[in-house]
């Protein structure tokens, strides 16, 4: 069993004496790494370390430098996807056709940020656009803040860190990285290959601790200037009391509804939307919740969906045609399957599924649900999936408006001007025209509205969020 701990200005910190978290991997309780806790006060010294190494080495370094320690961390990043892959799947229990997708992503998102990094620009402003302001000139440029706290879940461990260190560094911050501490093993994979990459000891520094002991006060701390948080809403509305005057992104969760129309295409829908609702078992923030199918296509649709649920395939992540593997913990698959029980104590139906052994929940598809219903109105995070029939457009919206969350949503029709007045009257973050909720691509923008979220991050958003804007001006002596 491999034992890492904390990784501080280069330093690993494995002294014994420091609790030890055992990493099990969620399909078959195997220990797969032993964690070294770290501490308030090795926090403390990773926030110290990152803040003087961005005053004084982080500042004196180039974009192109940047860009190239990026562009390197990407390229071995391919060399070694099968071995991030099996991690991923090993710690978290995801599939490994889906890891494999996130390790591309990954190598997707440190490209992008190299390019970024290139093109961090400014504006000139027209002061004589302003009474008096001629003879002025005017420019805004953009620097980085300082110290990043990134703050990130374990559903993506790879991905999601990297959305955020990534454009942290692009735009020349330094970082202080807190993972989850479910996965870790990725994380720090990660933090060794941007050493190895070139990156100098210090400009990430990887704190691997418990939201409590390290996640909090890394919020609190008056050292760090933004907080970028991916994670669960209880846990953002808390960072959003305790952050200050920081920036804060938070990137939260959802709900999101998929709404198939009765001119759309059914045998895409619902091919699509077996991955929606099941890839990763739902531990997915835009995985599809709450489908609305107009009434007139409601039977075909629901045969046609539960046909193509019943055959995945069930079993150990690691295998090759896996497509459903376990939930992060017990505890997670036990939670949702009393929500699936109270549900159909009020009048709901279990389609297929609802069946759960040790971390496995099976993919489930109810009906007869009702809005109330916590599989309905809250984030279930599980394969759970609910099919609700309507019959007007104007229904449709609302029903999907009625939520405390608007991250991402999916609308299939063929209709062309359907699409954009319900893509129009959406409150989400982002709409898909005839893709699933869960489709997300790392360069587009992407961030919620409500208690989704804060913010926005897609690398050349995030790189944005990362920097401040000064404004340089001058007067100009006319002679
Ligand atoms: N919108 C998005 O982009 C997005 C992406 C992935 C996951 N999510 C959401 O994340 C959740 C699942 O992930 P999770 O279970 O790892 O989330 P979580 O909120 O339990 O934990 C996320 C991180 O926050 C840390 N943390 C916990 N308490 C803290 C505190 N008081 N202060 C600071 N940090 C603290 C955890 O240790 C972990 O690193 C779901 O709600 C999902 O929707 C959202
Ligand atoms: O879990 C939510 C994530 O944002 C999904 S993705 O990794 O961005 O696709």
């Amino acid at each position: 069993m491999v034992k890492i701990g904390s990784i501080i200005n280069g330093r690993e910190r494995l002294d014994e004496g420091r609790e030890t978290l055992d990493v099990l991997n969620p399909y078959n309780q195997e220990k797969i790494a032993g964690v070294k806790l770290a501490t308030k006060s090795d926090l403390n010294e990773a926030i110290e370390n990152s803040y003087e190494k961005f005053h004084h080495d982080m500042k004196a370094m180039p974009a192109h430098e940047r860009a190239d320690i990026l562009r390197k961390t990407a390229d071995l990043l391919i060399e070694r996807s099968e071995e991030f892959a099996e991690v991923i799947s090993k710690e978290a229990g995801k599939p490994i056709k889906y890891s494999r997708g996130e390790v591309e992503r990954a190598m997707q998102v440190l490209r992008f940020a190299s390019e970024g990094a290139k093109h961090i620009t400014g504006e000139v402003i027209p002061m004589d656009a302003a009474i008096g302001g001629q003879h002025r000139m005017g420019f805004v440029k953009r620097e980085p803040l300082g110290v990043v706290g990134a703050i990130t879940p374990f559903n993506f461990p790879l991905n999601l860190s990297l959305h955020k260190l990534a454009p942290a560094i692009a735009a020349g911050n330094t970082v202080v990285f807190k993972p989850a501490e479910k996965t870790p093993v990725s994380a720090y994979m990660l933090v060794k290959l941007f050493e190895e990459a070139g990156l100098p000891a210090g400009f990430i520094n990887l704190v691997i601790g418990s939201g409590e002991e390290v996640g909090a006060p890394l919020v609190e701390h008056d050292k760090v200037h933004k907080i970028s948080f991916t994670g669960s809403l209880p846990v953002g509305k808390n960072i959003m009391e305790n952050a200050g005057f920081k920036k804060v992104t938070l990137e939260l969760g959802s709900n999101s509804p998929n709404i198939v129309f009765n001119d759309a295409d059914l045998e895409q829908a619902t091919t699509e939307l077996v991955k929606g609702a099941f890839a990763f078992s739902g531990q997915v923030c835009i995985s599809a919740q709450r489908i609305y199918v107009q009434n007139d296509v409601y039977d075909e649709f629901l045969s046609n969906y539960v046909q193509k649920t019943e055959v995945l395939q069930i079993g150990d992540p690691i295998k090759e045609d896996t497509d459903i593997g376990p939930m992060i913990n017990e505890d997670e698959a036990k939670r949702a399957k009393q929500w699936i029980d109270d549900a159909v104590q009020n009048g709901a139906e279990v389609k297929v599924g609802g069946e759960r052994e040790s971390t496995i929940l099976m993919p489930t598809i109810m009906t007869n649900v009702k809005k109330n219903m916590k599989i309905i109105a809250e984030e279930v995070f599980a394969p759970i999936v609910s099919v609700i029939p309507f019959h007007t457009e104007e229904e449709a919206v609302q029903r999907s408006n009625d939520s405390i969350y608007g991250l991402q949503a999916g609308v299939f029709t063929k209709d062309i001007n359907r699409a954009m007045r319900v893509a129009d009257r959406l409150e989400m973050g982002g709409v898909w025209i005839n893709e699933i909720s869960t489709y997300r691509q790392d360069n587009h923008p992407y961030g919620g509205v409500k208690q989704s979220g804060v913010g926005r991050e897609g690398v050349k958003y995030a790189i944005e969020d990362m920097t401040e804007m000064k404004f340089i001006g001058m007067k100009i002596d006319q002679g």
